[in-house]
C-alpha cells in the first residue's frame, strides 16, 4: 500500500500550520496595538469579560470535530499568550533577580560582608531569657570570631501557653551584649508597627518562616534601610520566597538576605526537611545572598554539623544555628541548641572545612 495519501494529508496539514502561524501573528501583532492604548489608557490589561464574550461566541459558532470545552481551552492559552505579550518585559523579572542585578548583593554589617564569598555564622539562642544568658553567649561568639548574634524577643509559637519572648526588654539586651562585644545583632519582628521601632535595637530584622507571606509585614521591612533577613515559609515554594523578597525590595529595602529553614515533609526523623537544592537554586535565580538555618531544619543537634557543610559546598552565604549556655532549661527549643563545648566543637568543624 503506497503512504502517498498520507504524504499528501501531511502536506496539507503543513500549509495549515503556516497559515495559522501567520494568523497568530497578525493576531498578536494586534494585541500588542492594543495593549499600548491601553497602557495610555491607563487600562487593566488582563479583560476577563472580554475573553468570556469571545470565547462564547467561539463556541456558539463551533461545528465540531474538536467539542466546545477543547474550543475554549485552546483559545485561552491563546488568549494567556497574548497577555504575556501586553505585560511589560521589565515587569516579568523581579527585582530580585538575576536577570534584573548579575552581581551578587552584598550586604555590609559593621566590619562584617555578607554575600562576599566568605562564609557568616550566625549564631545565638532562641530566645533571649536574660542578660546573663545573651552576655554568655555573646562571650564565646567574640572567642569563636562570629560577629553576627541572633536572638528572639518576640516569638512567634506554636502553642499561645509557650513562652512569647521578652519583647522590648529583649532587644535592648540583645544591643547590650552585642556593643559590648563588638557584634551585630539578628532578631525577629512579628508586628509591622514594631518595624520601626525595632531599628533602633537591632542590625538585622528577620522575618521569621510562619510571616513569610505576612505581605504588611513585608511591606513595612521594605520602609527601613536595616538589612532584613527572610526564612522560607514552611510550606512555601521556592518561587513563593522570591516573590516575598520582592514585595520588601520593591518597597525600598534592597537589603535582603534569603534563608532556607527546612520544609514541611512526611519525614519525622528531621523537625523539617532540609531543602538543600534551595540554595543552588536561590544563588542562581537571584542575586540576594542566602543562608541556611541548620537548626531549625533539622531539629538535630547530631546533624547540624553535616547538613552546615553541605549547605556551604551548595554555595550558601552563611549558616545558622542556635546556642544556649544550658540548653536543657532553655525557654524555647530545649531539644535542639547547641551548649557551649558543642558549639566550640561545631565551630572547629566548619573551621576545618572551609580551610581545608
Ligand atoms: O481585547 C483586549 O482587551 C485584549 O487585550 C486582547 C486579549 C486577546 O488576546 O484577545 C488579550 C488579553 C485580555 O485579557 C483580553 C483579550
Amino acid at each position: 500500500m503506497s503512504n502517498r495519501p498520507l504524504e499528501e494529508l501531511r502536506t496539507q496539514l503543513d500549509e495549515i500550520n503556516m497559515e495559522l502561524l501567520h494568523l497568530l501573528s497578525k493576531r498578536a501583532s494586534l494585541v500588542q496595538e492594543i495593549g499600548e492604548v491601553k497602557k495610555r489608557q491607563g487600562v487593566n490589561k488582563f479583560d476577563p469579560e472580554r475573553e468570556k464574550k469571545m470565547l462564547d461566541q467561539l463556541v456558539a459558532q463551533n461545528q465540531g470535530p474538536f467539542d466546545n470545552h477543547t474550543v475554549r481551552y485552546l483559545f485561552k492559552q491563546i488568549f494567556k499568550a497574548s497577555l504575556d505579550l501586553q505585560i511589560d518585559d521589565q515587569k516579568k523579572d523581579l527585582l530580585v533577580s538575576r536577570k534584573k542585578q548579575a552581581t551578587d548583593t552584598m550586604i555590609q554589617l559593621g566590619t562584617t560582608k555578607v554575600g562576599n564569598g566568605t562564609p557568616q555564622i550566625i549564631a545565638g539562642p532562641c530566645s533571649v531569657e536574660s542578660e546573663e544568658q545573651v552576655f554568655a553567649v555573646a562571650k564565646v561568639l567574640k572567642e569563636q570570631g562570629v560577629s553576627i548574634m541572633r536572638g528572639g524577643a518576640f516569638k512567634p509559637r506554636t502553642s499561645p501557653y509557650d513562652f512569647q519572648g521578652l519583647g522590648v526588654e529583649g532587644l535592648k539586651i540583645l544591643r547590650k551584649a552585642a556593643d559590648h562585644y563588638d557584634l551585630q545583632v539578628i532578631s525577629e519582628v512579628v508586628s509591622p508597627s514594631d518595624i520601626e521601632m525595632a531599628t533602633e535595637f537591632v542590625d538585622v530584622i528577620q522575618i521569621g518562616a510562619r510571616n513569610m507571606q505576612n505581605f504588611e509585614l513585608l511591606k513595612a521591612a521594605g520602609t527601613v534601610n536595616t538589612p532584613i533577613l527572610l526564612k522560607r515559609g514552611l510550606a512555601a515554594t521556592i518561587e513563593e520566597f522570591l516573590f516575598a523578597a520582592e514585595y520588601i525590595v520593591s518597597n525600598g529595602n534592597a537589603n535582603v538576605m534569603l534563608c532556607e529553614r527546612g520544609i514541611r515533609t512526611y519525614e519525622k526523623w528531621t523537625r523539617n526537611t532540609l531543602d538543600i537544592s534551595a540554595v543552588p537554586i536561590l544563588k542562581n535565580e537571584s542575586h540576594l545572598p542566602v543562608f541556611v538555618d541548620v537548626t531549625h531544619s533539622t531539629g538535630r543537634r547530631d546533624i547540624l554539623l553535616p547538613c552546615a557543610k553541605a549547605a556551604l559546598a551548595a554555595g550558601a552565604d552563611g549558616v545558622m544555628l542556635e546556642v544556649h549556655p544550658n540548653p536543657s532549661v532553655a525557654l524555647s527549643d530545649a531539644k535542639q541548641q547547641l551548649d557551649i563545648p558543642s558549639f566550640e566543637a561545631f565551630m572547629a568543624g566548619i573551621k576545618q572545612s572551609i580551610d581545608a
